[in-house]
């Protein structure tokens, strides 16, 4: 059956959702399901906007067909061609085979690579502020370059005064029902898959983010229509500036963050003491997660969110054991930065943990690193309780 939502008076949500998929991107958890979106305006000519992911294509044609209600499509606007979004292509091209894509130069070099039906006979090259007229609706275009392909785009309908926005202001999380962020608790319960999905996949590129909103400022927009996710029409200025915030690596939070890896537990034992330590000095944001029991993309995201962090590791044959190593590896391949942070190393025998652990936080920018790393020699003693402290005052003040 069908299942679509009206969203304008002549554009309809034709997405649907995933809720069985383990990993996005094969690297996620996505515990609360995906939406692939995709759009269809409906005016003189017909117009549908990206497709959806390969899993829930047979859905998608259907909702497709019935708000053609027997007219034929006559463009496919492909703002993004990963997979997750264009995988279903082929199918559309099947059905409507006198279909028109409209993308960019690099859109349909991506399309030939993926795909092997005509793509030079069906295609309309765009470039940066062109548009087409499908009636009453106008559609201007604007590159959006590695946010997070380099072939992303964006899509302008003057009339309505809607973005379509690719994967920008997009988040995990399957549509039950609700398409509207507004008609969603988005703070209480979507804002951190919201960060998650940001921060992984596009985290790294930042300043191209910043140069994407710097375009938009310039539109006058009531409406975002995401790739995933609910669609924005209140409050967009709250969201932006999440989008402000996370491409700057500006911290959301006055918020102390600790991670820690152990094995046996007189890491995790430290770090217990020191974040009762910082209770103490007066901290009410504190958040602590195992580095072997959650995943390191939401690790990442919390990283994201929060101004202050100490990271506690044990030495593990003589470098750092894997999933710090990973973690950090991950924010620093993230283009992590601007942040306060304190080391704890653990070891029993020859102890490097920190002196590693320092060496990839001072490559990553303007991080302020506390000097006196705090050497736990397997097990934390009374006379270390200064040295904790040490490390409060350098988290507090
Ligand atoms: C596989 C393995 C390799 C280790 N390699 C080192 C090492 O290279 N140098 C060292 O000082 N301790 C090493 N250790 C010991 C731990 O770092 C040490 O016992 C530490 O106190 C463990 O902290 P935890 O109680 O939080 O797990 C190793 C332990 C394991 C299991």
């Amino acid at each position: 059956m069908y299942c679509v939502k009206k969203i304008t008076e002549d554009m309809y949500w034709i997405g649907a959702s995933d809720r069985r998929l383990e990993l996005f991107e094969n690297v996620y958890p996505i515990p609360k399901g995906v939406s692939y979106n995709s759009y269809v305006i409906l005016d003189e000519k017909t117009v549908l906007l990206d497709t959806v992911d390969h899993s829930v294509c047979s859905q998608f044609l259907e909702n497709l067909e019935h708000v053609l209600d027997g007219r034929t499509l006559d463009y496919i606007i492909v703002n993004h061609m990963e997979p997750d979004h264009c995988a279903s292509l082929a199918e559309v091209v099947i059905r409507y085979p006198e279909v028109k894509f409209v993308g960019n130069a690099k859109t349909f070099t991506m399309m030939k690579q993926f795909f092997d039906f005509d793509v030079d006979n069906r295609a309309v090259v765009i470039k940066e502020g062109d548009t087409i007229s499908t009636g009453k609706h106008t559609l201007a275009f604007a590159m959006i370059p590695m946010v997070h392909w380099p072939e992303a785009m964006v899509t302008y309908d003057a009339y309505d005064k809607v973005l379509y926005s690719a994967d920008a202001f997009g988040t995990f999380g399957a549509l039950n029902g609700n398409i509207f962020a507004d008609e969603l608790n988005f703070e209480a319960e979507w804002l951190e898959e919201a960060r998650r999905y940001l921060t992984n996949i596009v985290g790294k590129y930042g300043a191209q983010v910043q140069s994407a909103l710097k375009k938009a400022a310039a539109l006058d927009i009531e409406m975002i229509c995401p790739l995933h996710g609910p669609v924005w029409r209140e409050n967009l200025g709250w969201f932006i500036d999440k989008y402000q915030k996370w491409s700057t690596y500006t911290p959301e939070d006055h918020a102390v963050l600790i991670v820690y890896a152990s094995i046996y537990g007189n890491t995790e034992s430290a770090v217990n003491v020191l974040a009762g330590k910082i209770s103490d000095a007066g901290e009410k944001n504190i958040a602590m997660y195992d580095v072997s029991k959650t995943d390191p993309s939401y690790i990442l995201a919390e990283a994201f969110r929060c101004d202050r962090i100490v990271f506690a590791c044990p030495t593990y044959n003589a470098g750092l054991f894997p999933k710090m190593e990973t973690l950090l590896s991950e924010l620093k391949a993230h283009n992590f930065q601007n942040r306060k942070v304190a080391v704890i190393e653990n070891g029993t025998w020859a102890i490097s943990a920190g002196k590693q652990m320092k060496e990839i936080l001072s490559s990553m920018k303007n991080m302020e690193i506390y000097d006196n790393t705090l050497t736990v020699k397997s097990s934390l003693k009374r006379d270390q309780m200064e040295e904790l402290d040490g490390i409060v005052e350098f988290l507090m003040k």
